[in-house]
């Protein structure tokens, strides 16, 4: 399996005022295989939304390099940047952002009409496969107001991937679900991770994260580890860890970053 996505000392930092900066991401090296699962833990505000963002062309590094299928995403002009993200890459959030007034088949196809790789008669026939997928079938002509937390996320996952893209990046995507719902989106891109689409998750369930291939953990705009949950061994993915094996390593990465804070802190005070 060969690299989709990798990042090469990724820093960014926000200027608050003329003395004021603050570095979120610092020095960031990852590499994401195309097929991958990868999910990515921390605490509130270590910057795992911030890499997301980076790593997807949605915001602008401030030093540092993201290749994504061998382009460097800050070499694109602006135009190049919007086409790869609309054609390569599907968003999902937990605020899904639909359109009030357009039916949960339009909100679907809209994406593949502004593509434009695909004739209108396709891109329908793509999204009600994609509806059938993910169980949305009959709601397709209905207004957003009429479904559910967990069926609006579905069909943001059929937005995503009207255009079939390499990969999706989600930002909480099961954050505001209920248990089964989140179980069932999880299995849903799962599904879609098998049949070859990479998928690269900020979480902050555990249980999100056991389904994944592999884990990282971010403390203050570093990854500081990470626990590979399933390997490739002839073309296949084969698990290597369970879930109590994930729980004994987010506990002990959890303790080792609050030292790390609590140092930080000690010296800020001293
Ligand atoms: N546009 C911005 N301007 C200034 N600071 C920002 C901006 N975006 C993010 N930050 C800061 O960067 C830090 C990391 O934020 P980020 O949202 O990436 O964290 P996170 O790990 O995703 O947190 P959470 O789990 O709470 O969503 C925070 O201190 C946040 O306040």
């Amino acid at each position: 399996m060969n690299i989709l996505l990798d990042s090469k000392k990724l820093n960014k930092h926000y200027n608050l005022g003329k003395k004021n900066r603050i570095k979120v991401l610092k020095d960031v090296n990852l590499e994401v295989l195309r097929g991958e699962f990868v999910t990515i833990m921390g605490p509130s505000g270590s910057g795992k939304s911030t890499l997301l963002y980076n790593l997807s062309g949605m915001d602008q590094v401030s030093s540092g390099r993201v290749i994504f299928n061998g382009k460097e995403l800050s070499s694109l002009s602006e135009k190049s940047l919007s086409a790869l993200r609309l054609k390569d890459m599907g968003f999902i959030f937990q605020q899904i952002h639909l359109l009030n007034n357009l039916s949960i088949q339009d909100n679907i196809t809209l994406s593949g009409y502004l593509c434009g790789r695909k004739n209108r008669k396709d891109i329908v026939k793509r999204a009600q496969m994609l509806m059938e997928m993910t169980g949305i079938e009959s709601l397709a002509q209905n207004d957003i107001t009429q479904a559910s937390g967990g069926q609006l996320q579905r069909v943001g996952i059929c937005r995503a991937l009207i255009n079939d893209p390499e990969i999706i990046f989600g930002d909480e995507p099961t954050g505001a679900l209920d248990s089964q719902s989140s179980y069932e989106i999880m299995e849903l891109l799962r599904r879609i991770n098998h049949a070859g689409t990479t998928v690269f998750l900020v979480t902050h369930d555990p249980k999100v994260a056991s389904r994944s291939d592999r884990v990282l953990y971010m403390v203050d705009g570093q990854v500081v580890s990470e626990k590979r949950i399933c390997r490739y061994m002839g073309g296949k993915k084969e698990a290597i860890s369970r879930e109590k094996d994930l729980s004994q390593w987010l506990m002990d990465t959890q303790n080792v970053s609050l030292v790390m804070e609590k140092k930080k802190c000690l010296k800020t005070s001293i």
